[in-house]
Parts: C-alpha cells; sequence; structure tokens
C-alpha cells in the first residue's frame, strides 16, 4: 500500500493542467488506483512568468521546462509531464523521457474572425503568431499578408481576435481539443501545407534515470508508436542543433510502409526553404531524424543559419 502520493508536476496553464490530468488519469487506470494516490504540483515556470516578449527572444527551449527539471531532480516530485514540443534536445544530467502518451492531433489549427481560411484572407490582412515556424509558414503561403508577434493563452488570444488585433491566429489542434476547445477552429492545416513542430501533439513524461519504481509505473501507459515518431524527431531537431532562431517543422509517422519522416527548415520570410523526406525501419528512427537533419543540413549549407541570427 502506497501511503505517500505520487507526485505528478506541471505547469499551471490550463493546458498543462490538462495534460498532467490526462496523464494521472491513464495511471490511475493501468494501476487501479484512486486519484488520490497521485499529486498534481504546479510549478511556475520563467516561460509562464514572462509573458509580454516573444518566446525566442526570451531565450528560447528550457524555458517551460528548467524549474520543474530542477524539483524532479531533487526528488520534491517523481514526473513531470510536458507537451514535447517545448523540450530541449538535451536534458540535466540524471533525468530522461521514460514514456510518450498516444500522440494527439499533429496539425495546425487557423482561427479565423471574418475568413475562415488564410487563404481567403484578404491582401495584407493580420495574422498572429509568435512561432517563427507558423510565421514563416504562412509567409511562405501567402507573402502579402501582415504577420505579427501573439502571444497570451487561448482565451486570451480569441479577445484579442474578437476586438481586432489581428484577423486570424494559429494554435496547435492537439491543445485545443485538450481543452475542449476544437469548435474555434475554423480551418484545420493539412501537414504538407503546414507542416508541424517536431514534437506536436504528443505529451511526454520525463523522470529520474535511476528511479526504477517510476518506470515501472510508467511502462503500461508508454506509446511504441509515439515513441518511435519522436525518438525520429528529436533526433532531428538535435542534428540542427535546435538553433531555436531558425524556422524548423517536421513529423514523423508511422505506417504500413514503416517509418516516414518529412522535415523542412525556412527562411524566416518563407521564401528559402529546404525539405526533406525519408522512410525507414522504426528500429532505426534515431538514426533516420540524425540522418535526415545532417542531410538538410548540409543542403542549406552554414550560411543559411547564419544569414538572421
Ligand atoms: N509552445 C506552446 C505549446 N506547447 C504545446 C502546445 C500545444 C499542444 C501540443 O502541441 O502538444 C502549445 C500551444 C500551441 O502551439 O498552440
Amino acid at each position: 500500500m502506497q501511503t505517500k502520493p505520487f507526485r505528478i508536476g506541471t505547469r499551471g496553464s490550463p493546458l498543462a493542467l490538462a495534460q498532467a490530468e490526462e496523464t494521472r488519469e491513464r495511471l490511475m487506470k493501468a494501476h487501479g488506483l484512486p486519484s488520490d494516490a497521485f499529486e498534481i504540483v504546479v510549478i511556475s515556470t520563467k516561460g509562464d512568468r514572462v509573458t509580454d516578449r516573444p518566446l525566442a527572444e526570451i531565450g528560447g527551449k528550457g524555458l517551460f521546462t528548467e524549474e520543474i527539471e530542477a524539483q524532479l531532480s531533487d526528488g520534491r516530485i517523481d514526473i513531470a509531464v510536458h507537451s514535447s514540443k517545448d523540450m530541449p534536445t538535451v536534458l540535466p544530467a540524471g533525468l530522461y523521457l521514460s514514456a510518450f502518451l498516444p500522440r494527439e492531433d499533429v496539425r495546425d489549427a487557423f482561427i479565423g474572425r471574418d475568413a475562415g481560411a488564410i487563404t481567403d484572407l484578404p491582401q495584407g490582412a493580420t495574422v498572429g503568431t509568435s512561432s517563427l515556424r507558423r510565421q514563416a509558414l504562412v509567409r511562405r503561403l501567402r507573402p502579402d499578408l501582415n504577420v505579427v508577434s501573439f502571444r497570451g493563452n487561448v482565451q486570451t488570444r480569441m479577445r484579442k481576435l474578437q476586438e481586432g488585433e489581428v484577423d486570424g491566429t494559429l494554435l496547435a489542434m492537439a491543445g485545443l481539443k485538450r481543452l475542449g476547445l476544437q469548435d474555434k477552429a475554423t480551418d484545420v492545416m493539412a501537414t504538407d501545407a503546414f507542416l508541424p513542430a517536431l514534437g506536436q501533439g504528443a505529451i511526454c513524461i520525463e523522470s529520474r534515470a535511476d528511479d526504477a519504481v517510476t518506470d515501472t509505473m510508467l511502462a503500461p501507459i508508454d506509446d511504441e508508436a509515439t515513441r518511435t515518431a519522436l525518438t525520429c524527431e528529436r533526433a532531428f531537431l538535435a542534428a540542427l542543433d535546435g538553433s531555436c532562431r531558425t524556422p524548423i517543422a517536421g513529423l514523423a509517422t508511422i505506417g504500413t510502409s514503416g517509418l516516414s519522416f518529412s522535415g523542412m527548415i525556412l527562411s524566416p520570410d518563407g521564401k528559402t526553404t529546404f525539405e526533406i523526406s525519408r522512410t525507414g525501419r522504426p528500429d532505426n528512427a534515431a538514426e533516420l531524424g540524425t540522418k535526415a537533419g545532417a542531410a538538410i543540413r548540409a543542403e542549406a549549407g552554414p550560411d543559411f543559419f547564419e544569414s538572421w541570427t
């Protein structure tokens, strides 16, 4: 009989809390445990506190994870629940990604006020998004649009949209679905025209590498297909150094023909793009991602990465 509750660390945003709840529910079901066998511990991060500047400007990856990882390393929490998309490729010593939950919708959603889709926006309309990838992809599709920085939680963005600050914005379908807000999407972007962020839609769980008890706890909720896809995507990102100023997109899927990966890097104005597609065996996921990253890096050449950093 477990006396101390199993502590699940998370950020306090509505999306992060929904992800922590989903993790708790999967663990309850897998182990036949009651809700109070788990405690959700809310931890504030720098990314949560600094809301007035674009993320890439504050310092990119790690913004949403550092404080949580400190508590995990200290043993104040047993696991940390994250959006894979926000996870750096290099983790602090002693921590690792121990489980991946079944992936949600990987696509981006467009939320328009008058026009329902990007293609229907009038000439020069304003699209708000702070993601460098979404900015570049929008400009690639519609060079005439005015793309502006736009942060805040879903509710704040909806208000700004209604008030006319922007004509449209983009959010991950996965986040909208987890918040029960999928009806807000006026268009869902196909992945070939609008390649998602690496890790988009996948919840990952981080824990201590020497914590065998937690490994046993997590084993039944780990999803093999998501783990394989994320292994490939994270290897691709790592091969590109995870430069947070370069718009990067990519998606790995598993089907009857094995593992398929598509990756893309873009100039911020969307005018220059390099794309790569590879297929391989799922048990070679890491190698596939690494090689795709090296190949696209070689094709783009070093000047490509230096030109706007
Ligand atoms: N960077 C914030 C972030 N991290 C994960 C998601 C969405 C959920 C997911 O992709 O798993 C979001 C919001 C968004 O991009 O709309």
